[in-house]
């Protein structure tokens, strides 16, 4: 049974749609990423995973139960992360984790796992003398501290620097490894591409694709870039015809083709059988950031119609 299960989930907010039929399933110790443009959807979507919001329509089941009408039951095996806004400043990082460890039937020991996050020398510092840094463990901390079986993260590493989103990064791993169930919405294309073991891409609240970080990568259009300078001019026939070509491009003598590795191998084929020479050879391949571009483009050009 999948730890989470979100079948054709529908809201609305003042009569406009905002989350318009998402279903997805994330299995028992994966890392799944939401990613989206902003607006999307995706804290909603979240939220009624949370149980924060009551669904207009659809169904969600966390572990197997409703995470409204079994609400207490969720909040026991779900660990989520807290909002800046819904910490007393004046706690200190210590009482903060005693007081949620508090709430759950089998918490974890708050010392090794403030140990773990680094928190260790700052357990008597008030939450609001911390840095956004030391914030956001705290926040990974009080997700954690329940023992859930599966932790939601919503802009786990907005405002991290890039170490401490790194040393964040490595803590979801190990959460990972010890058998929680992490899902993650983010922004972070590197974040999404190194951490999660699928992504569900919301638009314009739809999942408009569903897919390993390499699948979504290879669904985008001229997944591969190459680009030379010939020794002698190409036949424009020849190259409309490659495998797998996306586009092709000609400037300042220089060819830039996008397409498949089929469409580089060919490229190759066909240089060799005509003798000439690729100067300065380049090949690149898409990054999820192109592939994100590509899947939500279709929706950027509707809405500046
Ligand atoms: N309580 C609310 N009342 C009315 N509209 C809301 C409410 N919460 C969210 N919205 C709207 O619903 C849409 C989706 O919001 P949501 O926060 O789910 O998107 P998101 O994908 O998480 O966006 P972001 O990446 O910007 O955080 C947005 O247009 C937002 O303004």
């Amino acid at each position: 049974m999948p730890v989470i299960e979100v079948t054709e989930l529908r809201k609305s907010y003042g009569g406009r749609t905002v989350v318009d039929g998402v279903s997805f399933a994330v299995e028992e110790g994966e890392i799944f990423g939401i990613l989206g443009p902003n607006g999307a959807g995706k804290t909603t979507t979240v939220e009624c995973v949370e149980g924060l919001r009551v669904p207009d329509a659809g169904r969600v089941r966390v572990t197997g139960l409703d995470p409204v009408a079994d609400h207490a039951r969720v909040a026991r095996v779900l660990g989520a992360q807290l909002q800046q806004s819904e910490l007393q400043p004046k706690l200190t990082v210590r009482e903060a984790l005693e007081l949620y460890a508090s709430f759950y039937p089998s918490p974890l020991d708050w010392a090794p796992l403030a140990e773990r996050l680094g928190l260790t020398a700052k357990l008597t510092t008030r939450f609001g003398k911390l840095s956004g840094g030391q914030k956001q463990r705290l926040f990974i901390a009080l997700a954690l501290i329940g023992n859930p079986r599966v932790v939601v993260l919503d802009e786990l590493t907005t405002g991290l620097d890039p170490r401490a989103r790194r040393d964040t990064w490595a803590l979801i791993e190990d959460v990972r490894a010890s058998g929680v169930t992490v899902l993650l919405v983010t922004h972070f294309m590197e974040e999404a591409q190194r951490l999660c073991d699928r992504i569900a891409v919301i638009d314009k609240g739809r999942v408009a694709a569903l897919d390993t970080p390499a699948g979504l990568i290879r669904r985008s259009a001229g997944a591969t870039v190459i680009s030379f300078t010939p020794s002698a001019p190409l036949d424009d026939r020849d190259l409309a015809v490659l495998p797998a070509l996306a586009s092709v491009e000609h400037k300042d003598g220089r060819i830039t083709l996008s397409g498949t590795d089929e469409t580089v191998n060919a490229v190759i084929t066909l240089l060799a059988r005509h003798r000439i020479t690729a100067h300065q050879l380049r090949v690149v391949d898409a990054t999820l950031d192109d592939a994100f571009l590509d899947l939500t483009k279709a929706d950027t050009k509707e809405e500046a119609a």
